[in-house]
């Protein structure tokens, strides 16, 4: 039988979710109105909270040279040891990195009025904003807003795109591009197929982007900025600023990936897992709720093998 407490806790939460997505103000428009604690649909269930508090294990994700005459071994290595690796002289300007995540802290900064206008999860124009894409089916919400931009193959019209964000989306885009075909023909190589292998299963034409905006939690130990999960596509190409908070499974524990600057962070998708058949690993990660002053920023590009989709 229902038991009615339970039922009537259920009903008040899926209304308290419903208020706060219908008002369009994003975990950032809470913090600006000045709470000190967090609705209670962000607390995480104590199995996932102790779980974030369990001891952090001291290895280190490689770092990788891409300009290395051993790059193909390394990346091999790291992809099946790790599934995660920082990659620094990746050729693209520090200058466009900073300038991209900039681009995405000023459009979270945007004055709510006219930041709402952008937000929806009907994904079909090509650029959405929203406080979890899950928001309605997790079991308990995360403290992080969210863009997601279509890049390809049908890439979103850029006048979608809000114009404090634009003109950086698309020069990013160019250059993600070059360099997911260029880590795609290593990995490849690395299995001793022909390094076109994944470029011609069109593994870099299916483009999403989102970027996250992490504002600070007053209550970080209650809740996560992402919860546990491995990325479905073939690749991820990951931009971060300084703050941290990103974590992935290593064995039984979690290491903490610390930003580098001007570094990328690349980490193997599902997809690519099943295409080595299983000698490069899709590995679970996470980040932790943002306990700083300063907003977590990042921007990760999912390559996928068909027609992105937003939902
Ligand atoms: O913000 C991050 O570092 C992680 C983002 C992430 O894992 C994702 O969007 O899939
Ligand atoms: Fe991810």
């Amino acid at each position: 039988m229902v038991n009615p407490i339970d039922n009537n806790q259920e009903y008040d939460r899926a209304k308290e979710v419903k208020e706060f997505d219908d008002s369009k103000i994003g975990v950032k428009g809470l913090i600006d109105s000045g709470i000190n604690s967090i609705p209670k649909f962000f607390i995480h269930p104590p199995e996932t909270l102790a779980d974030f508090k369990s001891n952090l294990s001291t290895v280190t994700i490689p770092v990788i040279d891409l300009s290395s005459p051993t790059i193909v071994d390394e990346i091999r290595t790291a992809a099946k040891t790790f599934g995660f690796f920082q990659i620094i002289n990746h050729g693209i300007e520090i200058s466009l990195l900073d300038k991209t995540l900039s681009a995405i802290k000023s459009f979270n900064e945007l004055e709510t009025e006219e930041k709402k206008k952008y937000y929806r999860r009907d994904g079909g124009n090509g650029f959405t904003f929203s406080t979890n894409v899950d928001l309605f089916v997790s079991k308990a919400a995360s403290w992080r807003d969210t863009v997601q931009i279509r890049l390809g193959p049908v890439p979103v019209e850029p006048e979608r795109i809000p114009e404090v964000m634009r003109s950086e989306v698309v020069e990013i885009n160019g250059e993600i591009k070059r360099l997911g075909e260029k880590l795609m023909g290593l990995l490849a190589e690395g299995l001793g197929v022909g390094a076109e292998r994944f470029n011609e299963m069109s593994c870099v034409e299916g483009r999403l982007m989102v970027g996250h905006y992490y504002p600070y939690c007053p209550q970080a130990d209650l809740t996560v900025g992402i919860n546990s999960h491995t990325d479905p596509g073939v690749l991820t190409v990951l931009m971060e600023n300084e703050v941290g908070g990103l974590q992935i499974k290593h064995g039984d524990g979690w290491v903490d990936v610390k930003p580098i600057r001007g570094g990328l962070v690349i980490n193997v998708g599902d997809i690519l897992q099943i295409l080595s058949n299983d000698e490069y690993k899709s590995v679970e990660h996470r980040v932790l709720a943002n306990s700083y002053q300063e907003p977590r920023l990042s921007a990760a590009v999912f390559f996928n093998v068909e027609c992105a989709s937003i939902t």
